[in-house]
C-alpha cells in the first residue's frame, strides 16, 4: 500500500470575511483520506503560521496548506521556499492574489478538491532585503495603505477602498533612483510594485504580463495621477490593461536595486513590513512547489 502523504492545514481565523468554523468539517468530509492524513491548527497571532510551518518541515510533512489570504501564505512561504515541502492554498483571504493567479477556486470544497488532485508546479519566489514574497511586494502608497488597512479593525475590499480614497490626496510621493539598462533614473513615484504574479488580489491586475514561472520579476512604476483618473485606472486594472496607461511603466528584471530619498513603507504580500530607503529585490527561480488549479502563466 502507498504511504499516505502528511498534510498540515494552517487556518488563519481573522483573514478575509467570515469565521472559519466550518472549514475543519469540510476538510474532514471532502479531503481524500486514502491519499492523505492531516493535522489542522488555527493561528493565534501574527507569525504563528510561520512557526507551524517550521514545525511541519522538521516533522517531514509533505504539504502545508494555507487557509487564509496572501499574508498567511507569505508566512508559510518564508519557511517552505527552497525546501521540497509543497504549498497548498484554500483561499479564504480578502484579496487572494496568489490563489486566484494559479486557479484555486474560492469555494472551499472545490479548493479541497484541488488538493486531492495534487497538481504540483515549481514556481518562482522573490526576496526583498532577504524577506521572501511570492505574489507581490511594493513600496510607497500601496504599502502605506496596507499599513493603514492592517491597523483598521475591519477587513475586506470595501474597507480597503475606503482607506485608498481617504489617503490618496494627502499621500506625499517619494523621489527614487535606480538603474535601467545602464541608465540612472531619478524620479518621483506614487508607488512601485515588485510583481511575481499578476494581481494584488480581487482581480486587480497590476502586472498583467507577469509570469510566476519565467524567472523574472516585473517592476511596475506608478506615477502620481489626478483624482479624476481613478475610474480609468480601476477599469484598466480590472481588464488587464494597466500597462497601457501613460502613468505606468514596467521593467522586467532578475535583480532590482531601488533607493528612496527618505524611508518609505514596504509591504510583502499585502502586509506592511517596515519603512526603509534601500531595497534589493531578486528572483529565486522555481524555488517553491505549489499546488495549482489550472495551467499557470
Ligand atoms: N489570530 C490572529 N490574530 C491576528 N492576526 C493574525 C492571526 N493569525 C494570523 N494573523 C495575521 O493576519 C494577517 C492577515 O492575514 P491574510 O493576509 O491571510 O488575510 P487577508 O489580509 O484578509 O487576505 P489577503 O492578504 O489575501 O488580502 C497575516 O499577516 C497574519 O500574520
Amino acid at each position: 500500500m502507498q504511504r499516505k502523504e502528511k498534510l498540515l492545514f494552517v487556518v488563519n481565523p481573522i483573514s478575509g470575511y467570515g469565521k472559519k468554523d466550518q472549514i475543519g468539517a469540510l476538510i474532514d468530509k471532502y479531503l481524500d483520506h486514502h491519499k492523505y492524513e492531516y493535522q489542522l491548527f488555527k493561528t493565534n497571532f501574527p507569525g504563528h503560521a510561520r512557526e507551524l510551518a517550521q514545525k511541519a518541515v522538521s516533522d517531514e510533512t509533505d504539504m502545508v496548506i494555507a487557509v487564509g489570504g496572501d499574508g498567511t501564505i507569505n508566512e508559510i512561504v518564508n519557511v517552505l521556499a527552497k525546501t521540497q515541502v509543497k504549498l497548498g492554498i484554500i483561499p479564504l483571504g480578502s484579496g487572494n492574489g496568489l490563489g486566484r493567479h494559479v486557479g484555486i477556486p474560492l469555494n472551499p470544497k472545490k479548493a479541497i478538491n484541488s488538493i486531492n488532485k495534487g497538481k504540483c508546479l515549481p514556481i518562482d519566489t522573490c526576496l526583498v532585503n532577504g524577506v521572501t514574497f511570492v505574489n507581490m511586494a511594493g513600496v510607497g502608497f500601496e504599502a502605506y495603505i496596507s499599513k493603514v488597512f492592517n491597523e483598521s479593525n475591519e477587513r475586506g475590499l470595501l474597507t480597503y477602498l475606503k482607506c485608498v480614497i481617504q489617503h490618496f490626496n494627502n499621500y506625499r510621493t517619494e523621489s527614487y533612483e535606480f538603474m535601467v539598462e545602464g541608465k540612472l533614473i531619478k524620479q518621483r513615484y506614487l508607488t512601485i510594485a515588485f510583481a511575481n504574479s499578476q494581481q494584488y488580489g480581487n482581480n486587480a491586475y497590476v502586472a498583467p504580463r507577469a509570469s510566476i514561472k519565467d524567472g523574472y520579476l516585473d517592476v511596475v512604476f506608478v506615477q502620481t495621477f489626478p483624482f479624476y483618473y481613478w475610474p480609468v485606472l480601476i477599469f484598466k486594472t480590472l481588464t488587464k490593461k494597466l500597462h497601457t496607461s501613460r502613468y505606468i511603466k514596467t521593467h522586467r528584471t532578475k535583480h532590482f536595486h531601488l533607493k528612496a530619498e527618505h524611508p518609505v513603507p514596504m509591504h510583502v504580500d499585502g502586509d506592511f513590513h517596515s519603512s526603509l530607503a534601500d531595497f534589493q529585490v531578486e528572483i529565486q527561480p522555481k524555488s517553491l512547489n505549489l499546488i495549482v488549479g489550472k495551467e499557470v502563466i
